[in-house]
């Protein structure tokens, strides 16, 4: 077997045993589950007002009810508990806990988060808090949002008052979910709020997310909390040349780059890939070496969102990067994402071998499918659970080479508001009928709860 002791022979069955107490859970983030936006106080975020502006959003949809989780939360905690999870990924809405985003703490906003963390810890669920998921509060965005440098303090502060009021109890924090995206899709793309196309802010919310992380990482330690940990979660799309032309190959280390080097170097080398700086020429941000300082202030873990990868081939004049990605041959989920398992082993060994072997947890790794119950009511996505077996056994493979991974956060708990795509995309391992509210656990979310009580996947 050659793999030694983590896979034992249980009768005729081969078993890949995780390590003892590795944090099997499920993530979710606030506009996407919570609904009631507006609700005791809470002030209005910029996927509130983009969602609300025709056009932006798929069939009009936005997070107005979602899956109504701000009135629904009891209920759900027992559905983590029937789940088995250890953990739970969640994010807090800046706009419920500060409506201005700055000033006056809203404390029925934060009393929701307390409940909420009080009763994960009666059901034995460790929760994991992140505390930036895109929902900037509006009023900080009418200020330049994440383009303006001011921000990293308003950040910090609001990160301050989470500490000091949940820090007793919870004890894993997250300072940003994909900053990527928050720059690309929201200030670059447009696709995202607050649904802007202007690279020079693009690149500058780059430095500024970032600038504001590293404020955030200086707040936390100045509260001294020896139990806590906190770290960021990035996302990665481990790129691979359509040909080995060394013009595809220079078309992928730019995406790569761009992709998966923009924040990782700063945070872990407290330097900005040399490619990218070269490619965008004099739109790049002057940087401070003391920002620097303040960026690479060091975490305790990485958080990784794993989807699939990129196929990239050179294509001269197009989009950021003169570069396109080529649909390949094979299964892809309903996003439209290939189905890349490999590639989950492939980014977990890269940031092992080439940023010092950082605790890693996979803090989002799923897939949006066609469900729908059957007669009976059940819901039986085989293609989801495939994915997921999948991609496990290459988390698998990962622990065996040495790398420090401590849990896997499967995404999503239940389906979700997925962003621009509104309602039309299911992730979850429990199905939400968005007309009743009425959850039910899919086969995946059923396999799901075995593997977590076995700690690792039969054959
Ligand atoms: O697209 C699926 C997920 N990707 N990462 C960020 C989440 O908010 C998305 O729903």
């Amino acid at each position: 077997m050659g793999v030694g002791k983590a896979l034992t022979q249980k009768g005729s069955e081969r078993m890949r045993q995780f390590p003892q107490g590795f944090l099997w859970g499920c993530a979710t983030a606030s506009y996407q589950i919570e609904g009631s936006p507006l609700s005791d106080g809470a002030g209005p975020s910029i996927w509130h007002r983009f969602s609300h502006t025709p056009g932006n959003v798929l069939g009009g949809d936005t997070g107005d009810v979602a899956c109504d989780h701000y009135r629904r939360w009891r209920d759900d905690v027992v559905l983590m508990r029937e789940l088995g999870i250890r953990a739970y990924r969640f994010s807090i809405a800046w706009p419920r806990v500060l409506p201005e985003g700055r000033g006056a703490v809203n404390e029925n906003g934060l009393a929701f988060y307390g409940r909420l963390v009080d009763a994960l810890l009666e059901a034995d669920i460790i929760p994991f808090v992140t505390l930036y998921h895109w929902d900037l509060p509006g009023s900080l965005q009418d200020l330049g949002g994440w383009a303006n440098r001011d921000v990293a303090g308003w950040f910090a502060d609001y990160a301050d008052v989470l500490f000091g009021r949940l820090g007793d109890r919870v004890h894993h924090w997250i300072t940003l979910n994909e900053p990527w995206c928050v720059a690309h899709l929201g200030y670059i793309l447009g696709q995202h709020a607050p649904g802007m196309r202007d690279l020079w802010a693009g690149l500058r919310a780059v430095h500024n997310l970032l600038l504001a992380h590293g404020r955030a990482v200086l707040a936390f330690r100045q509260r001294n909390m020896p139990e806590g940990r906190i770290g960021i979660t990035l996302n990665f799309r481990p790129p691979h040349p359509g040909s080995q032309s060394e013009q595809d190959r220079a078309a992928a280390r730019r995406a790569h780059a761009y992709h998966n080097r923009l924040f990782l170097d700063p945070i872990f080398t407290g330097r900005y890939p040399d490619p990218i700086v070269q490619w965008f020429k004099d739109s790049w941000p002057e940087t401070l070496q003391s920002d620097q300082d303040v960026i690479r202030a060091p975490i305790d873990f990485l958080g990784v969102n794993y989807y699939t990868r990129n196929v990239v081939v050179h294509a001269p004049g197009t989009g950021l990067l003169h570069t396109r990605v080529i649909r390949q041959p094979g299964p892809h989920t309903a996003m439209g994402w290939e189905i890349y398992p490999e590639g989950l082993f492939e980014l977990l060994l890269w940031i092992h071998q080439a940023y010092g072997s950082p605790v890693l947890y996979i803090t989002e790794n799923g897939a949006a499918f066609e469900d729908r119950p059957d007669p009976s009511g059940t819901v039986r996505d085989t293609d989801r659970l495939d994915y997921l077996r999948q991609h496990f056994v290459q988390a698998h493979r990962a622990i065996q080479e040495g790398v420090r991974l401590q849990g896997y956060f499967v995404w999503s708990l239940m389906d979700n508001f997925e962003w621009a795509h509104g309602y039309s995309k299911r992730f979850g391992i429990v199905y939400v009928d968005f007309g009743s509210q009425k959850r039910t656990i899919k086969q995946s979310g059923h396999w799901y709860c075995g593997v977590i009580a076995r700690n690792g996947l039969e054959n």
